[in-house]
């Protein structure tokens, strides 16, 4: 028997104007879990959040979050989560110590005072406590919402892009810290553009123009793209580029450094594609490789719908 789901909706669809920014989608998240939540902007991220929440309400579909239904229990859900969004929504006149205080308070945290000093302790902030959150560091402030989020100790982390314009030292803390935090039974849903984050994750769910293309492990999601993918060494590597690129077959065509990753959906039609190459009298070295993420979620764009865009007659 299935253990119950921290995050269980079906058919969730919402719409702005005659928009569909989220389409029929479906998510389980299994307590302790830490799913990644990938998509181009705009693809609707951050408006399935936010129904997950109960901070707006579905065109349609169901569901339960923390046992919750997403229509009738918003207020149940929103004590239970902590929700960091892209702003991070601290006050930058308040101190940390001040920050941290005064969401303890709007949960109503009970002993108010230990919980912060507490809080401090764990995140590390303890020695910059009297800092004003407004003249932090990108990695500091971070670090801070992330603390703001964790205070009224939520059973679920929903974190919107919490790492953006973060450095890489400060991008592994909070990694590590949100590893041990999901060790400790906490569920985690991170949307991020970065694939060595998605990586991170135990699950993945990639969503374009508000539909699911994919998700799975990461070993899942490359297995389940079937693409094949050569990594060409050599040079003119710009210009063997630009002949791939409009070669039939081809479905993407990325430089890493000094090699380009060609990806097709065989290898009969990479061999098709790279022949002309022989006549630009260049040596180039072909190495099949396995596809990396972003091999695979770049091929998934492209090959995604707009259902923005006028329906064919
Ligand atoms: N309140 C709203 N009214 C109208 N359109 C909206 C509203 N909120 C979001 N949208 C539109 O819905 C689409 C999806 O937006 P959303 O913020 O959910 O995407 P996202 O995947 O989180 O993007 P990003 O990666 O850029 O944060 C966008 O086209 C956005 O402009």
């Amino acid at each position: 028997m299935n253990e119950a789901a921290v995050i269980d909706v079906r058919g969730l669809t919402k719409r702005f104007g005659d928009r569909v920014v989220v389409n029929h989608f479906d998510m389980r998240v299994p307590r302790g879990r830490i799913y990644g939540f990938l998509g181009p902007n705009g693809s609707g991220k951050t408006t399935t959040i936010r129904m997950l929440c109960g901070l707006l309400t579905p065109d349609e579909g169901e569901g339960t979050c923390l046992g919750h239904d997403i229509r009738k229990e918003a207020l149940k859900i929103k004590r239970e989560v902590g929700y960091m969004t892209q702003r991070f929504g601290l006050y930058d006149d308040l101190s940390i110590e001040e920050n941290l205080d005064f969401v303890a308070r709007v949960y109503g945290v009970a002993d108010r005072r230990r919980k912060v000093g507490e809080t401090l302790e764990r995140l590390g902030l303890a020695t910059r406590r009297e800092q004003l959150a407004g003249s932090l560091s990108g990695g500091w402030k971070q670090r801070l919402a992330l603390a703001a989020c964790l205070i009224h100790a939520p059973q679920l982390l929903l974190l919107d892009e919490p790492t953006a314009g973060v450095d890489p030292a400060a991008r592994r803390d909070f990694w590590d810290q949100i590893h041990e935090l999901a060790a400790q039974g906490l569920t985690v849903l991170v949307s991020t553009h970065y694939m060595d984050e998605a990586e991170r994750c135990h699950e993945l769910a990639y969503i374009s123009y508000g539909r699911l293309l994919t998700r799975g492990t990461v070993a899942e999601v490359i297995a389940g793209a079937g693409l094949v993918t050569w990594a060409i060494h050599g040079a003119g590597l710009v210009d063997v580029g630009h002949r791939l690129r409009s070669a039939p077959g081809i479905r993407t065509v990325a430089p890493f450094g000094a090699t380009l990753h060609v990806s097709a959906d065989s290898e009969a039609a990479l061999k098709a594609a790279t022949a002309p190459l022989a006549s630009l009298g260049q040596s180039l070295h072909i190495t099949p490789i396995e596809p990396s993420l972003e091999d695979v979620f770049i091929a998934l764009m492209q090959q995604a719908q707009d259902n923005f865009a006028p329906s064919p007659p």
